[in-house]
């Protein structure tokens, strides 16, 4: 039998259905319950993570509904009981999730996201929000770590050819873009998120007309044609310096004042080397304004040579090491019960022990702050609280590490600025999410606040993420009272 392909809710685990129908027997479906997204370490070695998959997350959560494909799907395979069947097909999503922003600097061991609803919806929403988190927020991160080395510089995103599949490519390049690309090659993507889109041309192309000069000629005619006659033809294909800058410079004087030839593009070769000489030829034929643009398995380390090597690139096009964040495939985000609702309606903090401290959650649904201070303006650390606390309130705070907690440092004249922000409450979606340009802008305003320290590529300082005392005691306290319960078994 076929079923169609009309919905997201069956995008999960089975066995976050089996647990659902475990806990709907068992009457405990519509306990409340908190859980919260947050990854462990950050990706790349690099000293901050970035944020991004929200607007994904907001599409999914209000198309959540099993589709009568879906049910018939689950009675035809696994055979769910027709009771359960029913009660799934009468699921939408009811509570509430708290978020950060997209473009929001994140880091270990901090809530990204947390959602307080019934048991059955939370567990539900698991798998699709850690897929679309991990994903997104492990390009974006890559894709500001590579703009860190870049600077003032373009980046461009080259990467869909070779991307997991099209919805990386599509979520990937926006994902880039909040984190500072200024364009993308996917077209879709261009018109779906309103992504500026540029493009130069194939090796192909040259291959085709057989001559670098004949192939720019006829590209030329068509470029002037276009309303932004952007002319950026590819100089690599058989010669860089012999045939394809100076047909590029011959076609470029042939076709002065009806194209605008704002590049030649680079892709392979010692480009440090090429890009030096190209240079000279541009300047020399009067085309100091043509930059050069440069391609072939760029990221970061290849890009901090070159700039080292004093290359004259202008423009950085990035595909493969970005799209696949090919140095780091995951970033190992996690989403785990912090709070459940008791047979007394009474919410009580739940903790997973293990023998890898890094492990053991922290019990109770929480609250993320960022300590800025506000005599520079810069942060001086994360700080999770409970959710009753208000650390604005507070003359001084002690913020300790949370494991090595005699690294300790008190702070006065601080802002907490309060990082999750309500997206749905009750089931009702109550955040708009800006455009991408205000996103993008917000992203890079964000790291302002951050000490150059924690934003070079190698080797960063650790960004501190402390828990509150309050929060920290509670955490103590549950591991001591299991830890009495387990004795006395
Ligand atoms: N001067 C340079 N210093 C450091 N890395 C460089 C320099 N020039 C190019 N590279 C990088 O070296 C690698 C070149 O690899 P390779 O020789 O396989 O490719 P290529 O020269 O582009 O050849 P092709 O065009 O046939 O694919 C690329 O990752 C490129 O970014
Ligand atoms: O190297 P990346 O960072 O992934 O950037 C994208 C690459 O895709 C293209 O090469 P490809 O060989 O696919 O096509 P081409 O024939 O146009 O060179 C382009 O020339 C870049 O080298
Ligand atoms: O426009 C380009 O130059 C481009 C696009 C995708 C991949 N490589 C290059």
């Amino acid at each position: 039998m076929e079923f169609k392909d009309d919905s997201l809710a069956l995008h999960t685990d089975a066995y976050q259905i089996n647990m659902t129908e475990t806990y709907w027997h068992d009457h405990m479906h519509n306990r409340k319950a908190v859980f919260e997204l947050y990854f462990r370490k950050l990706p790349f070695g690099n000293g901050y993570g970035m944020f991004a998959g929200l607007e994904r997350i907001i599409e999914y959560v209000k198309g959540f509904r099993f589709s009568d494909s879906d049910i018939e799907y689950l009675r035809d395979s696994i055979g769910y009981e027709e009771d359960f069947l029913q009660y799934l097909k009468s699921l939408t999503f009811t509570g509430t999730i708290r978020s950060m922003r997209e473009g929001e600097l994140v880091f270990g061991n901090e809530p990204i996201l947390q959602v307080e609803s019934t048991l059955a919806e939370a567990q539900l929403l698991e798998t699709a929000l850690l897929n679309i988190v991990n994903y997104q927020t492990l390009i974006a991160t890559k894709a500001s770590r590579i703009k860190q080395v870049i600077g003032k510089e373009k980046a461009l995103e080259f990467g869909s050819r070779r991307a997991q599949e099209m919805d990386a490519a599509i979520w990937g390049t926006r994902a880039a873009f909040i984190a500072g690309f200024d364009s993308t090659s996917n077209v879709r993507a261009g018109k779906k998120f309103g992504i500026p889109v540029s493009g130069t041309h194939a090796h192909s192309m040259i291959q085709v007309y057989k001559s670098d000069y004949l192939a720019m000629k006829k590209y030329a005619e068509s470029c002037v044609r276009r309303k932004n006659k952007v002319f950026i033809p590819l100089v690599d294909t058989y010669d860089v310096l012999r045939s394809g800058v100076p047909a590029a410079i011959k076609v470029a004087k042939e076709f002065k004042g009806k194209v605008e030839f704002l590049g030649v593009r680079l892709d392979g070769g010692d480009m440090a080397y090429l890009s030096k000489e190209t240079r000279k030829m541009l300047d020399q034929a009067g085309f100091q304004q043509t930059q050069i643009v440069a391609s072939s398995d760029l990221d970061e380390q290849t890009i901090l040579s070159l700039k080292a090597q004093g290359a004259q690139i202008d423009v950085w096009g990035i595909g493969t090491k970005l799209i696949t964040a090919f140095d780091q495939p995951a970033l190992g985000a996690v989403y785990k019960i912090v709070a459940i609702e008791n047979e007394e309606g009474e919410m009580v903090d739940t903790i997973k022990i293990s023998s890898n401290p890094e492990k053991v959650t922290t019990p109770g649904m929480k609250k993320v702050y960022r300590i800025i201070n506000t005599l520079n303006q810069k942060s001086e650390g994360d700080y999770i609280t409970l959710e009753d606390e208000e650390p604005q309130k507070e003359e001084q705070l002690k913020m300790f590490h949370p494991t090595h907690t005699f690294i300790s440092k008190y702070v006065s004249n601080f802002e907490a600025r309060e990082l999750l922000t309500n997206v749905f409450v009750d089931g009702e979606l109550v955040y708009k999410n800006p455009d991408i340009f205000a996103i993008q802008q917000f992203a890079l305003e964000n790291l302002n606040v951050l000490w150059e320290e924690y934003q070079r590529t190698l080797n960063p300082e650790e960004y501190p993420v402390d828990l509150s005392q309050k929060c920290w005691d509670n955490k103590m306290d549950i591991i001591h009272e299991i830890k009495a319960e387990l004795k006395t078994k």
